[in-house]
């Protein structure tokens, strides 16, 4: 039997158009000369759609049996520079439900270093969201959700969005009976997690968890009860991922740490939208905490070597696969 097309709608309600601007050996607070610019149409839930968009079509067998993702990018876009976005969806077959507003979309400024294997991220605050404009989005929310298998609440919130905005959709959609996963920061972060009712996947770095916490993690056994905490508080996995250390994927079934092959990183920018993708596409095939927290980190670390959220050719990304270690927790 043929399993049911997973629907995934993400949302973005601050997208950003990311600049990475190559500058070898760069130091603060002097003149520096850079390589090179490049534009990719970006922020978190475009990034996680599109990600998964190419994990759909590279999966050939299910392709074949019209088994593929439907995957729909909702959220707030400027329509002074709405065209990378357009494109960005078109080329990966992504439905493109967002809501236009007045204005540019944000930029997102992205520092890398290629000798260091370092990137800085300068992310800024986004064009204001509007009660009206809201309340549209919320119409256009309400809809999808009621189709959809799961909803992906991704980034930041523009000014003009009570922080408690995701707790709130978060409490609606499960409510529904729909898999919401959540990865954002700051006081949005906070919002959701004292929320009394959890999304089923949440996605923090090791600082917005600590931040969102209040106290430092110090060591593997600290973030796996801090993980566990939320587990018991009705969060379904919990990834806390820790840059090229790797992450932390806790579910009921159990705990794993995955740590990613070195690779050549041409920008970290998307890890961990990569990351989400690759968790939410493991949840929708069913597959073991090990066997998810493999195929996520496969998907962070082919991501990284390539420029704008994409994931690489299915043989690489079945080689960048098999050399993650996976152990459990
Ligand atoms: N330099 C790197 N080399 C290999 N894998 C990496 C590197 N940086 C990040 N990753 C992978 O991407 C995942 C997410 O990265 P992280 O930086 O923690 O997320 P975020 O982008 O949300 O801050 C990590 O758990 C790891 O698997
Ligand atoms: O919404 P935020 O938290 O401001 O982050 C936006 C930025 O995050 C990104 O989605 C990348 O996120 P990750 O590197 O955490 O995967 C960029 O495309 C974008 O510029």
């Amino acid at each position: 039997m043929t399993a049911r097309p997973g629907r995934v709608v993400t949302l973005t309600l601050n997208p950003a158009l990311d600049l990475t601007v190559r500058a070898d050996g760069w130091q603060r607070g002097q003149v520096n000369a850079g390589q090179d610019l490049h534009q990719t149409a970006g922020g978190k839930g475009v990034n996680v759609a599109s990600i998964l968009a190419d994990w759909s079509r590279a999966d050939w067998s299910r392709a074949a049996q019209g088994d593929t993702l439907g995957v729909t990018a909702t959220g707030l876009l400027g329509r002074d520079n709405a065209a990378p976005f357009e494109a960005l969806l078109l080329d990966k077959g992504v439905t493109d439900a967002f809501v236009r507003v007045n204005g540019a979309t944000r930029v997102g400024i992205k520092l890398v270093d290629s000798a260091a294997q370092e990137t800085t991220d300068l992310n800024l605050p986004g064009l204001s969201a509007t009660p009206a404009t809201l309340a549209e989005l919320d119409a256009v929310l309400t809809r999808l959700g009621a189709d959809a298998d799961v909803v992906v609440l991704a980034g930041s919130l523009p000014p003009g969005v009570p922080a408690d905005h995701y707790a709130t959709l978060t409490a609606g959609l499960r409510r529904a009976g729909v898999f919401v996963a959540l990865d954002t920061s700051g006081p949005a972060l906070n919002a959701a997690l004292a929320a009394p009712v959890l999304p089923d996947l949440i996605k923090p770095n090791i600082h917005e968890l600590e931040t969102a916490l209040g106290r430092p993690l110090t060591g593997d056994a600290e973030i796996l009860a801090a993980a566990r905490t939320l587990l018991d508080r009705g969060a379904r996995t919990v990834a806390v991922s820790q840059g090229e250390r790797g992450a932390l994927i806790v579910t009921a079934a159990g705990a794993v740490f995955a740590r990613p092959p070195r690779v050549t990183v041409v920008s970290t920018v998307g890890a961990g939208d990569a990351m989400v993708a690759g968790l939410i596409s493991a949840h929708l095939d069913g597959l073991d905490p090990a066997a998810a927290a493999r195929r996520a980190t496969a998907f962070s670390a082919g991501t990284i070597t390539l420029l704008g959220p994409h994931l690489p050719a299915p043989a690489d990304l079945n080689a960048l696969s098999a050399q993650v270690e996976v152990t459990t927790a």
